[in-house]
């Protein structure tokens, strides 16, 4: 019998959702490695059957069943075959929406439901053997992320299993590599702060993040936040931080990530002072450092999320600062050759701001006045301090001096208007 390739997972759920389809994947049932690389396939990987086409370069998957043989992603051996059959392919794979085959005349094959489950709207494992990777307790709380907007969500025996799965010792052995890159595309879905909340519902949060987990409990004064609980201001501000970011040319990851890392210190604060958090902003840098050194993300992801945990309460009090302070920031910030840094730290700063119950619809005026201040600095150009006859280390001091005296002249009409 010759071969019959299938297209599978995400093209076939984005097409009956009709949503635009990114990547095919297909699956091919009744061949043998050979087959393929006779025909021109490339192989990827030694040790599972994934070819790619010689013209299009799509995936192709030689149908294989999976079974476990100890712990962690390595851990299991591959087999696959002339007589591995649709229905044991799909029935290893995550999410019932993701099992679903069409073949070349366009028939649909749904052994396990997955098309009732994407007219149900409920993100559903496919059998026990979604506990062969644990990185599926991520890309379950991930696609609710993606789809809650369309009314998707996790099914509770589901939800049991990725608790289970938590409880177990798997998610430890989850590769630094592997978290960041699921942690990083949840920040591009339109709900990141989902994705976290998921992980924190079933136990996830506590061993893959958690510095961040550490917050849940602790209390911030009423006044400024009603919502009081420390992550679940988090979740609100991440939840801001994503919206200001869609449809801008900021990194959406980096920015996802400092507004999960703006208040780590709150969980150092000392229980006898709740709900006040004084120092929480340098506190917060120890957290940071720590949760970077497993996660390993991008040096500037880092980078913009230390900024915004040490600096985000002095653009809060913008309106107080004197010029020399706010000069000394933009010097510390680097903002004169980070300009995309900077806004990005002010984004972050209106997020935390409009991520407070009852703050949401709240105008951040600071951002506004502190880009002001920028540009009134900015209008110093370094090239007529150098034509003044300045040289060397004069040039950076004239520079400050004439910079910090057209921040003052600014603030005084400001304030004075
Ligand atoms: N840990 C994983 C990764 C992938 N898959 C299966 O492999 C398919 C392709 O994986 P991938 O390209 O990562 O996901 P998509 O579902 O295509 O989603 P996306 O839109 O994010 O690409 C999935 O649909 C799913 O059937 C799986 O079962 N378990």
């Amino acid at each position: 019998m010759p071969a019959q390739i299938y297209l599978v997972g995400g093209a076939v759920r984005d097409q009956l959702l009709s949503l635009p389809i990114k990547d095919r994947d297909w699956v091919v049932v009744g061949a043998q490695p050979s087959d393929l690389i006779e025909q021109g396939y490339q192989q990827v990987g030694k040790d599972f059957p994934v070819f790619l086409h010689p013209d299009t370069k799509e995936e192709y998957a030689l149908a294989r069943k999976e079974r476990k043989s100890g712990q962690g992603y390595t851990g299991f051996s591959c087999d696959f075959g002339p007589d591995v059959s649709l229905e044991q392919d799909l029935i290893r794979r995550d999410l019932t929406i993701n099992a679903i085959a069409q073949d070349a005349q366009g028939n649909l094959h749904d052994p396990y439901g997955g098309i009732n489950d994407l007219q149900q709207r409920i993100l559903r494992h496919v059998s026990p053997a979604f506990i062969e990777d644990p990185l599926r307790v991520l890309r379950a709380a991930r696609f609710a992320a993606r789809f809650n907007y369309l009314g998707f969500r996790v099914a509770e025996e589901t939800l049991a299993l990725m608790q289970q799965i938590s409880n177990s010792h798997e998610l430890q052995s989850l590769s630094p590599e592997r978290i960041w890159l699921e942690t990083e595309k949840a920040f591009n879905e339109p709900q990141p702060e989902i994705y976290f909340q998921i992980l924190h519902q079933v136990g996830a949060l506590a061993i893959l993040f958690p510095e961040l987990n550490a917050l849940s409990g602790i209390p911030n004064p009423q006044e400024h936040h009603p919502e009081i609980d420390s992550f679940v201001h988090t979740m609100m501000v991440l939840q801001q931080a994503s919206k200001l970011v869609q449809g801008t040319s900021f990194n959406q990851s980096a920015v996802g990530f400092a507004a999960i890392c703006h208040d780590l210190g709150k969980a150092l604060s000392p229980q006898h002072l709740l709900p006040h958090h004084y120092g929480h902003e340098k506190k917060g840098l120890s957290p940071i450092k720590q949760l970077c050194r497993r996660l390993k993300p991008p040096v500037a992801v880092q980078e913009l999320a230390e900024i915004c945990c040490e600096f985000h309460t002095h653009i809060h009090r913008a309106f107080e600062l004197r010029p020399k302070t706010i000069l000394e920031l933009f010097n510390h910030l680097d903002i004169w050759r980070k300009p995309q840094r900077f806004e990005s730290f002010l984004l972050v700063c209106e997020a935390d701001s409009r991520g407070r119950l009852g703050f949401e619809q709240r105008a951040y005026p600071q951002k506004e006045y502190i880009m002001q201040c920028y540009h009134a600095a900015l209008s110093i150009d370094v090239q007529h301090v150098i034509a003044d006859g300045f040289t060397q280390k004069a040039i950076r001091e004239e520079l400050n001096k004439r910079r910090l005296g057209a921040l003052t002249e600014f603030i005084q009409t400001y304030r004075s208007t």
